[in-house]
């Protein structure tokens, strides 16, 4: 499967690079950056840390996207939602790990997937999303009178909160409970907060240092709590997960898909 990756020279950029070179019955077909960033022209193996590729890096994508079967997508809404329409021209599968999308641009992603196959998940590791699964089913078991809070921690550098993955646990959570997210999601809390309303699902977000992605979706009821983490330890996980869903899609018709359809959860 030849694949493009997008957004090459950023964290993920440069795992997906290796895990692409890396993968059997993939190779890497080119490997994009925005216009004046340092790295076009670059070899993106070079790049990546790994040996040369003979693969530069440019800033144009559809050309590339054209001849490929799919693109790898972790970069930024704006940047997203254009490779979307991009991809959905160009008919490849188009995998997407970027978080911290508007209403908006989910709207226009799924315009793009009428024509293209899109995975869309903010979290492509196997452990998130067998934890959404084991979320969803306590929601379900447990009444109103286990409050639901999701806390995350993440590097210093990220720029959208609450995490994407936090969004898909409490999206879980909302679920398990027959409930709308969107009505008793709490992001912040501040000043004077009054009680905890009841039902309400919450968020708590910490940056700090080099932490890959932690989560915790806490139940915390009358005398007693029920906490199911997990723990990012190495990008390579969210690299290996993006990597299955595009091999996954390949032969797929058109639509918006999900690592639970990956992974068939
Ligand atoms: N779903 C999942 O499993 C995971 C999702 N993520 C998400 O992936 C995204 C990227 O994360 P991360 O790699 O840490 O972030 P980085 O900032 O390190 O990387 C993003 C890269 O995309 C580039 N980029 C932005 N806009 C464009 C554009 N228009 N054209 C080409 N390249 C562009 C950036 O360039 P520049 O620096 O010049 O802006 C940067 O190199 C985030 O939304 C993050 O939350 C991360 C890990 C796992
Ligand atoms: O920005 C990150 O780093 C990560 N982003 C994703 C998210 O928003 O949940 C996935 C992972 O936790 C790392």
């Amino acid at each position: 499967m030849k694949l493009v990756v997008v957004g090459a020279e950023g964290r993920m950029g440069r795992m997906l690079i290796r895990a692409v070179a890396e993968a059997e019955g993939c190779s890497l077909h080119g490997a994009i950056e925005r216009a004046g960033s340092p790295a076009i022209g670059r070899d993106a193996g070079l790049l990546a840390g790994i040996g040369e590729l003979g693969v530069p890096v440019t800033d144009d994508p559809l050309p590339l996207f054209v001849a490929a079967d799919g693109v790898l997508d972790f970069t930024a809404p704006a940047a997203t939602v254009a490779f979307a329409e991009l991809a959905a021209q160009a008919r490849i599968v188009h995998v997407i790990g970027t978080t911290g999308f508007s209403e908006d641009d989910l709207e226009r992603l799924r315009a793009a997937s009428f024509h293209a196959r899109l995975v869309r998940s903010g979290n492509m590791s196997l452990g998130v999303n067998l934890l959404a699964g084991l979320v969803r089913k306590v929601a379900a078991t447990l009444g109103e009178e286990f409050d639901i809070e999701v806390l995350e921690m993440h590097h210093r550098m990220k720029v959208d909160a609450p995490s994407g993955t936090a969004l898909l646990l409490g999206e879980a959570a909302a679920q398990g409970r027959n409930v709308s997210l969107a009505e008793t999601s709490v992001a912040t809390r501040e000043g004077h907060t009054g009680a905890r309303r009841p039902g309400d699902i919450g968020f708590a977000t910490l940056r700090g240092g080099s932490v890959v992605g932690d989560h915790s979706v806490i139940f915390a009821g009358p005398s007693e709590r029920i906490t199911l983490s997990h723990h990012a330890e190495d990008r390579a996980i969210f690299a290996r997960g993006a990597l299955k869903a595009a091999q996954w899609a390949f032969d797929k018709p058109p639509g918006l898909y999900g690592m639970d359809d990956v992974l068939g959860l």
